[in-house]
């Protein structure tokens, strides 16, 4: 192929080579359009004699399929890297584990609830339920609690606006105590139940929540003691904690419905909190008045009673250092215990 024949392709080539798609069509129009390079090349063989003319033609030819070869090539090398590209965008993994929407889970409150209720079944405990407003007779009266006692005030309970049927006052219960009375009045002796719950008092501030959870204890029957009481509840927290390194004693108190009265505390012997005694519930044996209210002799039944609130317990079994962690709903608190 003459020289400047050879230019022109060499030049297609590079020029081939760098264009995409767009720029593609103009590159061919420049060598094989109607003004391209070749073309003109083309126009002059009418001037040539008839060898010149057979030669050219030939060698102009062969210019021109290599150009249209190079651009074809090109063409199918952009189309294809287009398509890859696209593929490589669109494509779907299928083996990317799904999305999912997650897991729910409970809250440790209700775990530790029904730890708890599990616990006192598996001794033969019956557990209960009863209304969050309460009539303030079952939430203090029954309870022997004075008409005047600090607790009725508004200071400490919330008083729902109104009153029942009966004239009652209506309080959001203080404690769960008010079930045990309406459980003791529907069931004979002897009597072994649980009543868990949310309860409510007015106070809000890093240890104190207004509506927090307790549950309550009570044993009715015919010859029970207090150390009947106290294995009782050292059997449950051992349970609970999941150990036996745990020591349990009761220390004089005062509640209006039980006489004599006790702090119940615990120790544990090993772990950060080993050595101190830290209370975790109220107990005592149920006030003569109160047994009298639940429609029972108290000189022929005893009944033994306790109060625990169910944030502590779960604060020193999980380890949870605000109460308020409890209530504010962050997943990333909640999702630890599930
Ligand atoms: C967190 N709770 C506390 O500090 C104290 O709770 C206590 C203490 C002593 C007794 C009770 N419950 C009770 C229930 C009835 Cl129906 C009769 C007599 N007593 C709750």
């Amino acid at each position: 192929m003459d020289a400047s024949l050879q230019n022109i392709v060499d030049e297609a080539r590079s020029a081939i080579a760098a264009a995409d798609s767009a720029a593609l069509a103009n590159v061919k129009a420049r060598f094989l359009g109607k003004e391209g390079l070749l073309t003109q090349r083309m126009k002059t063989l009418g001037k040539l004699s008839p060898e010149e003319r057979a030669r050219l033609g030939k060698e102009l030819n062969q210019a021109k399929q290599a150009i249209e070869a190079l651009l074809n090539e090109r063409e199918a090398a952009l189309a294809k890297a287009e398509l890859d590209a696209r593929l490589a965008q669109e494509a779907i993994d299928v083996t990317l584990p799904g999305r999912g929407s997650g897991r729910g889970g409970l809250h440790p409150i209700t775990l530790t609830i029904e730890r708890i209720e599990a616990i006192f079944r598996s001794i033969g405990f019956d557990v209960a339920d009863g209304p969050e407003i309460e009539e303030d007779f079952y939430n203090f009266t029954a309870l022997n609690t004075p008409e005047n006692h600090p607790a009725r005030s508004m200071h400490d309970t919330f008083y729902v606006e109104g009153t029942d049927a009966q004239g009652q006052g209506l309080v959001l219960r203080t404690h769960t105590s008010p079930v045990q009375i309406r459980y003791a009045r529907m069931h004979a002796p002897p009597i072994k139940v649980i009543a868990p719950g949310k309860t409510y008092r007015v106070d809000s501030d890093a240890t104190h929540s207004p509506m927090f959870h307790q549950f309550e204890g009570l044993w009715v029957d015919e010859d029970i003691s207090f150390t009947d009481l106290k294995s009782v509840y050292t059997d449950f927290l051992r349970k609970f904690f999941e150990t036996d390194e745990l020591d349990v004693r009761f220390r004089p108190s005062y509640f209006p419905f039980t006489e004599p009265s006790a702090e119940i505390d615990m120790r544990f012997h090993t772990g950060p909190l080993a050595g101190r005694w830290l209370e975790v519930s109220g107990s005592g044996q149920v006030h003569p008045t109160v047994m009298r209210n639940y429609g029972l002799d108290p000189e022929r039944y005893i009944g033994f009673a306790f109060g625990s609130g169910v944030e502590r317990l779960a604060m020193l079994r999980y380890g949870v250092g605000d109460l308020r962690l409890f209530y504010e709903n962050d997943l990333r608190f909640l999702a630890q215990f599930n």
